[in-house]
């Protein structure tokens, strides 16, 4: 069966950035709740572009190492149907916010080197989704959202339980290879689709998809290619 690439369009912190991810036809939509981002949006905010994006995208409300409260105040204000943990949550803590906020967990993992690959299996039976990000090289106050990609090819001929996301460093001009090479169910942008950070152009939004939705018949074809080579 043929299932569409999933497109997440990350930090979106303005109502044009809401409707250019819209209308070129994102899939998800992600918030950053985290006030050392360029892209964080207050609770005000995120509820006004949650409210625009309206029900053709899911929202995604991405946090890091967010408590309890906290927590509570910004899926009040967005209702998410996601949230995005960016940060150092273990796998017994993104259990118990599953299960305390009845909310879907997409849990980030930092990947640099193939030791970070041992992350996955524990959290794949706890989030929803999993979402492989660069992995800063060093110490940083912001986990995600840097702009810059990882090896793909540590992700070659994984398996995962959970869908997964593709994210650090994409763009327009590297998308099609990225989903190519690592067959990914999803991905994930937000860097590269803006004029300065957090400021998202809709240009380099509307390319972005478009380029990804043209890479999943040929990332398919691919795959069906190396199936068909290993008979
Ligand atoms: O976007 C941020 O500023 C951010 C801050 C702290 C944690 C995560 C953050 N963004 C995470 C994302 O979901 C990004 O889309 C993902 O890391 C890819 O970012 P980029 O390499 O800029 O495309």
């Amino acid at each position: 069966m043929f299932m569409s690439t999933l497109i997440k369009i990350c930090g979106l912190a303005a109502p044009e950035a809401v409707d250019a991810a819209m209308k070129a036809g994102a899939d998800l939509l992600g918030f950053v709740f985290f006030d050392k981002s360029p892209r964080h949006v207050s609770l005000e905010q995120a509820g006004r572009l949650g409210a625009r994006a309206g029900s053709g995208a899911a929202r995604v409300l991405l946090t890091v190492d967010a408590d309890d409260a906290l927590l509570a105040a910004a899926i009040a204000a967005l209702d998410p149907q996601f949230l995005q943990l960016h940060g150092g949550e273990t796998p017994e803590r993104v259990a118990a916010i599953r299960a305390c906020f009845g909310v879907k967990v997409i849990k980030a993992i930092g990947i640099g080197d193939s030791a970070d690959l041992a992350e996955i299996g524990r959290y794949d039976d706890v989030a929803d989704m999993l979402l492989f990000d660069s992995r800063p090289k060093a110490p940083t106050d912001r986990p995600g959202g840097n702009g810059g990609a990882f090896d793909w090819s540590l992700l070659r001929g994984l398996k995962t339980k959970k869908p997964w996301l593709l994210a650090g460093g994409l763009n327009a001009g590297n998308v099609a290879q990225a989903l190519i090479e690592t067959g990914a169910p999803g991905v994930d942008v937000s860097s590269g689709v803006e004029s300065a950070p957090g400021v998202k152009d809709k240009d380099k939004v509307a390319d972005f998809v478009a380029r990804a939705r043209a890479a999943e018949i040929a990332a398919l074809w691919e795959k069906r290619r190396g199936t068909a080579a290993a008979r």
